[in-house]
């Protein structure tokens, strides 16, 4: 078993990741609670959920079970999951449960970090994905018009990752998964990146993806203990996500999967950040191990100003400029701010950089 210390300015808690961590829940738990509410999602439940409720002693444990995917981000969700926190009887002492994916890690988050101003919540993780997710203590719902524009930054008292229940996966939640890996890699460990070039998301063993796992782990610790709220250097952590988040509300939270448009959003960084600085990256390394993991790389129908609107939603930007992660080289990320008239020529050029390879 890894286990990372994660000392946050809110809060220190500790992450595991290990094998079989599902059924011994208990003894990673900080203290004891008065009642116990897991929050999972239709599919997660179905393999994993009689493990999790076998562990706690507690007389008073519930469960909650969303629809799995991306749309049960929602205001809606949150309020069904609110009520069912009061219905339950849930108070200051108790705990949630997220089990699950980002979308469950996310949203069960977010209903801890409110019900009652504020009650503990543990991740117990089980895609690749989120590593990244559970990690850091952001969470939030999403607003049609843009990505997690209703959140916090609310830490779990402990993340509790089960490796084992990543078998279950199929391949796109592997590519998912991999984008925020590679991101990780991008913007702070080019061997990682060289690593991850070179792996083909078929053919990975478990004791391998733990390892890529901790590997990102270990710098969004780093990343998120420097700064937690997003004032400076966490912003790097949102590489690839400008053009990714709009991506994502324009097709409706039903299109490409989240890192599936974090993968997209990676490519046009890298092609602002080349042009910006007059430097070339390996935008075709990354572009034919995309494509030969089979990522979907041809884009929606886009109306650039409707993507610009939507890319100006992002949370980095200021005064109405967009702010983009960009990179220098590989593991030099900078933020730099981005005219209108520039992005959308961006998003032009894009558009036939990658319809033009189809
Ligand atoms: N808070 C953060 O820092 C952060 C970071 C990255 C992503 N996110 C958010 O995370 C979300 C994406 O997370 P995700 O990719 O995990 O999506 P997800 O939670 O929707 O899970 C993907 C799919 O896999 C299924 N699934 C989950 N675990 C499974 C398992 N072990 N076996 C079989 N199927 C399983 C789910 O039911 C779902 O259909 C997005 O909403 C994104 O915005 C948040
Ligand atoms: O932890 C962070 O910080 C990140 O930006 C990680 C991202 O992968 C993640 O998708 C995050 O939810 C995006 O945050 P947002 O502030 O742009 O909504
Ligand atoms: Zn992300």
């Amino acid at each position: 078993m890894n286990v990372t210390r994660i000392n946050a300015s809110s809060k220190t808690y500790y992450v595991y990741v290990g094998e079989g961590l599902r059924t011994k829940v208990e003894e990673f738990l900080p203290k004891t609670y008065s009642s116990i509410l897991i929050v999972t999602d239709n599919l997660v439940a179905g393999h994993y959920l009689e493990d999790i409720e076998h562990n706690f002693d507690n007389e008073r444990v519930y469960t909650a079970i969303i629809e799995n995917g991306e749309e049960s981000k929602s205001i809606e969700m949150f309020h069904q999951l609110q009520t069912k926190a009061i219905d339950c009887g849930l108070d200051r002492k108790s705990l949630i449960v997220a089990l699950g994916g980002g979308v469950v890690g996310d949203l069960a988050g977010f209903v801890a970090a409110t019900y009652m101003r504020g009650i503990d919540f543990i991740q117990m993780p089980t895609t690749i994905l989120a590593h990244d997710s559970s990690v850091g203590g952001k969470v939030a719902i999403n607003h049609e018009k843009g990505k997690n524009l209703i959140g916090n930054f609310y830490s779990p008292a402990a993340v509790i990752y089960d490796v084992d229940t990543l078998k279950s996966l199929n391949q796109k939640e592997f590519r998912s998964g991999y984008a925020e890996l590679v991101k990780e890699a991008l913007i702070a460990d080019g061997t990682f990146f060289n690593t991850l070039m070179s792996v083909n998301l078929s053919d990975l063993n478990n004791t391998t993806i733990a390892d890529h796992i901790n590997q990102g782990i270990t710098i969004k610790a780093e990343v998120v203990e420097a700064d937690e709220r997003e004032a400076g250097i966490r912003k790097y952590l949102n590489f690839g996500h400008t053009f990714g988040h709009a991506l994502e509300a324009l097709q409706g939270y039903h299109g490409f999967s989240h890192g599936e448009a974090v993968a997209v959003g990676l490519l046009f960084a890298f092609q602002v950040s080349e042009e910006t600085f007059s430097i070339r990256l390996p935008f075709e390394r990354l572009f034919s191990w995309l494509r030969s993991n089979g990522y979907p790389l041809q884009l929606p129908e886009l109306d650039s100003k409707h993507m610009l609107s939507k890319m100006k939603l992002d949370k980095k930007t200021e005064g109405k400029k967009v702010q983009m992660v960009l990179l220098q080289s590989i593991a030099q990320p900078i933020t730099v701010e981005i005219s209108d008239d520039d992005l959308l020529r961006h998003i032009e050029l894009f558009k036939k950089t990658l319809s033009g390879r189809f």
